[in-house]
């Protein structure tokens, strides 16, 4: 990810200085005269680090009380204080009162560039600590207050205590994952650990290796699978329709030996593991057609929990879409967005077919597409074609409004594309992983890389 420093001067030639030596080192700037300027840049992204001057001529805030609201609002993000020659002592203070560092003018670039460098390091980890902290919590915050909703928590609660396999079914990206970590959470394993394998992601030839691990490697080391890894804890298993007939015997004899060997091992092993399964797929179907053997599933299924499509509990939206405005802010730095009345009733009556996942990318793509004003409202016209109708500008006498209207579709697609091409590149190019995580249908994206002139 792009790095993202706000650089704070009332001189211009050092804001420019700064700026120039930073981004020769590939970094990306923002820059700022005065504390307003600062805190209107800071307001509408959170910065990764801030270059500070002290003395800020003509600015209502000076950089030291500056120093104090920014920390005191981020005290994640790392500020180093840009002090003139004779008041380092200031520089001194400014440290005792939060910022990360100080660099003395006139100073040298290679100074500049180890500082930024070192400031950065320390908010990645500082993010990542949170993160970490923060992860069991979000993840397994259920949203939704939907009758459907409140059912399947009931039936959460009930099942969570108790040690029974459970095969949660439900459409693709409605939360069958978030339930299983719930799940997990609320049973007596929850200190234990959470072990995901996702069956349909691995190749068959793997699997077995995954799940059970291997014995007798080159170097005469083995390597344990999901299964050990799990011991004490939950074993998740994704997708399990996926699984190869062949690993389905194991799991099979697995089940009613309660021991298992590693690839190419004799060792017995065991394991006290909770087995939870998903999948997306009809399993009677799955089964009717010899893809599935009826005893496993038998066994995987000692308690059905089915988790419903989104399309059944639109009320649950607007909670939903809070919450992910909340969590990606938090979690990217981008400023959160009012919904206005008309787009919460397109994204309402929306099918997403889906689910969550692809609500919670549109959130994420509409944060990223809504530009810098933080105060700008969403409206219909600016959702993604394929989930409102786009709403064509109002023609008016004039045509003024039409051509503020074609302007603003411009930019919408110039966002879009970048956007897009952002998604494409993090997943090295691979469409079908781009249009899944982004909720699309592969066609579907195809269709609007072309209309955008992409591919
Ligand atoms: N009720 C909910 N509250 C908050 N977040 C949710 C909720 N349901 C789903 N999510 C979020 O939506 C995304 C998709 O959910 P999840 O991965 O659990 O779905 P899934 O059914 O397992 O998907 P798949 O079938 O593709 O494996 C995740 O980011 C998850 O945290």
């Amino acid at each position: 990810m792009a790095t993202d420093i706000l650089i704070v001067d009332d001189e211009a030639d050092i804001r420019e200085l700064v700026a120039g030596i930073l981004q020769d080192e590939g970094h990306g700037t923002r820059t700022a005269r005065n504390s307003d300027e600062a805190m209107a840049e800071i307001a509408k992204r959170r910065p990764q680090l801030v270059f500070l001057d002290i003395w800020l001529q003509g600015s209502k805030l000076d950089g030291l009380e500056m120093l104090e609201i920014i920390h005191r609002d981020h005290p994640e993000i790392p500020i180093v204080m840009i002090s003139g020659h004779g008041n380092i002592e200031t520089a001194v203070a400014a440290i005792k009162n939060g910022a990360y560092d100080f660099i003395e003018k006139p100073f040298k670039a290679d100074r500049l560039v180890l500082i930024a460098q070192r400031a950065l390091e320390s908010f990645q980890l500082k993010r990542e600590i949170k993160d970490l902290k923060r992860g069991s919590g979000v993840a397994t915050r259920f949203v939704g207050k939907s009758t459907v909703m409140n059912q399947l928590r009931g039936a959460i609660d009930r099942v969570a205590p108790t040690n029974s396999r459970i095969l949660i079914v439900g459409p693709a990206g409605a939360g069958k994952e978030l339930a299983a970590r719930v799940i997990h959470a609320k049973s007596a394993r929850a200190k234990g650990p959470f072990v995901l394998i996702n069956a349909a992601a691995i190749t068959p030839e793997r699997m077995e290796e995954e799940l059970f691990g291997v014995e007798g490697l080159e170097n005469g080391s083995r390597k344990i699978g999901a299964l050990e890894e799990a011991h004490g804890g939950t074993l998740f298993i994704d997708e399990v329709a996926d699984m190869p007939r062949e690993t389905q015997n194991r799991i099979l004899r697995v089940l009613v030996e309660q021991t298992f060997t590693r690839v190419g091992g004799a060792t017995k092993v065991q394991v006290d593991v909770r087995l939870i399964s998903s999948s997306a797929r009809n399993m009677e179907e799955e089964i009717a057609a010899g893809r599935f053997r009826e005893d496993l599933f038998h066994r995987l299924a000692v308690v059905p929990v089915r988790v419903p499509a989104l399309s059944e509990r639109r009320d649950d939206i607007p909670e939903l879409i809070d919450f992910f405005l909340e969590q990606i802010s938090s979690a990217t730095g981008l400023a959160k967005r009012k919904i206005g009345e008309d787009a919460m009733a397109v994204l309402q009556s929306h099918d997403w077919p889906y689910n969550v996942r692809q609500l919670r990318n549109n959130v994420e793509r509409l944060m990223i597409l809504a530009g810098g004003d933080p105060e700008a409202v969403v409206t219909a016209s600016m959702l993604p074609s394929e989930i409102g109708t786009m709403v064509p500008p109002t023609p008016t006498g004039a045509g003024g409004e039409q051509l503020m209207g074609l302007a603003l579709r411009e930019a919408r697609e110039i966002f879009e594309r970048q956007y897009l091409l952002a998604q494409i590149s993090r997943f090295g190019g691979n469409i079908s992983r781009t249009a899944e995580f982004i909720g699309m249908e592969r066609s579907a994206l195809h269709r609007k890389l072309k209309a955008l002139g992409i591919g």
